[in-house]
């Protein structure tokens, strides 16, 4: 970064801050005006993306005046690039946006709009948008795949497990990692999932979800969805894995099981697992519907040790008659998980996976550093 630079981005960051609706509001106005079929390609609400484009923004501003080689910022915007694509941006887009950008940042930098600012704006914005333009046209695979659903079934009011098969070809992904689904309910709305099964051959796919209170998506999908849906599939994200050299904690809450489960049942099909210990907790022991899974697993493969954990001992009146969790054999804790899971043992020397709500994963998270848990030694989703 040259010299002038740094104090003329950190002018930009005050304006920008000093209205950030009326800045990311007056970049996309330019761009639809300028191209306005590339509305067509952007949710009709356009406050999420938004919000997310000023986070990216912010991101670029703060690290590209750091002195290193912004090997992260880049690999950053590449993986952005490659997301994007399932928007259906192509490259050229790329340019339109860089446009937007320099105009509405011109108009904003009014009184000290010199060849220093131009010249350090458009550093920085051709970087943001040449990286993920490259990063798009050089992404090997298609921008979206498809598969439909084959079955679902409801496992209570809440909660729904839906199955689906590849319209062409499978998704690739690592027993772990979550995907970008769209669903037909909600064109234009990318959301994580994380499949609940390890890849197959034949591309099958499960996902677990609980309609969380005021999630429209998760709501559509345990009430509308139906066999004939066709979902779409975006990039694979996801770094959760059992490295293997050490014993393994994981922590599952609720549908938050669901990564967990693909990794148990890839290391099913492997000879050398490491001893894992899974507590597996919901609100309700009601709700603990994957022990059934959980033994049938245990049962066949002696490195796996199972605690269920239910924040209550009673079920409220819409669970019905739940099945009685102690029927398949595990042991049955009441509390919140991550306080079960702290004063169980000492997991100083485990690898950890937390999976499940993010303040479920933050709090579980804080109990084992402070039991003396390692932080590098835990690994979990990013928790938005
Ligand atoms: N890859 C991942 O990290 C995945 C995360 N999820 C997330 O999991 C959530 C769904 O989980 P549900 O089935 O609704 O879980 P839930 O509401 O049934 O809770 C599961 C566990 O989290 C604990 N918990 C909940 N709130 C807590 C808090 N504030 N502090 C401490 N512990 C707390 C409960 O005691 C229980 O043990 C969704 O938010 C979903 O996005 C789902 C799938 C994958």
């Amino acid at each position: 970064m040259t010299p002038p630079a740094q104090p003329v981005l950190t002018v930009l960051r005050e304006r920008i801050d000093r209205d950030r609706d009326r800045f990311s509001t007056g970049v996309f106005r330019r761009l639809f005006a300028q191209t306005p079929l590339l509305r067509e390609l952007f949710p009709a609400d356009m406050a999420g993306m938004r919000d997310t484009f000023m986070r990216v923004v912010d991101h670029v501003l703060d690290a590209i005046v750091a002195e290193d080689d912004h090997a992260e910022l880049i690999e950053f915007l590449a993986q952005l690039g490659r997301d994007h694509r399932k928007y259906g941006v192509i490259g050229d887009h790329y340019w339109l946006m860089y446009d937007a950008l320099m105009a509405e940042i011109e108009a904003i930098m009014v009184g000290m709009w010199d060849d220093d600012a131009r010249d350090a704006a458009s550093h920085a914005m051709m970087l943001m948008t040449g990286v993920m333009r490259g990063a798009a046209d050089s992404a090997e695979g298609p921008a979206v795949w498809h598969a439909r659903v084959v079955q679902k079934f409801q496992i209570n009011r809440e909660r729904a497990v839906v199955r689906l098969v590849p319209t062409g070809p499978p998704l690739r992904y690592r027993p772990g990692q979550y995907t970008e689904v769209q669903i037909p309910q909600h064109p234009h709305l990318w959301r994580d999932l994380s499949p609940a099964t390890p890849p197959n051959d034949r591309g099958e796919l499960e996902f677990h979800v609980h309609a969380i209170p005021n999630g429209e998506f998760s709501g559509s999908i345990v009430r509308q969805t139906q066999p004939g849906d066709v979902w779409k599939f975006g990039s694979q994200h996801g770094t959760m894995r059992v490295t293997g050299d050490r014993p393994v904690l994981m922590v599952g809450g609720g549908s938050g099981l669901s990564p967990l489960r693909a990794i148990l049942l890839d290391m099913a099909r492997r000879v050398d697992s490491p001893p894992t210990h899974v507590f597996y907790g919901t609100r309700h022991p009601g709700e603990l519907y994957e022990l059934g899974v959980l033994a049938q697993l245990a049962s066949t493969n002696p490195w796996l040790r199972v605690t269920a954990v239910a924040e209550t001992p009673d079920d409220p009146w819409w669970l019905g008659d739940s099945a009685d969790p102690r029927q398949w054999g595990f042991e049955l804790r009441f509390g919140r998980v991550g306080d079960v899971v702290a004063g169980y043992a000492d997991w100083t020397q485990h690898q950890v996976l937390l999976s499940g709500p993010a303040p479920m994963v933050f709090h579980t998270q804080l109990k084992l550093r402070a039991s003396g848990v390692a932080p590098d030694r835990i690994l979990h989703d990013p928790l938005n």
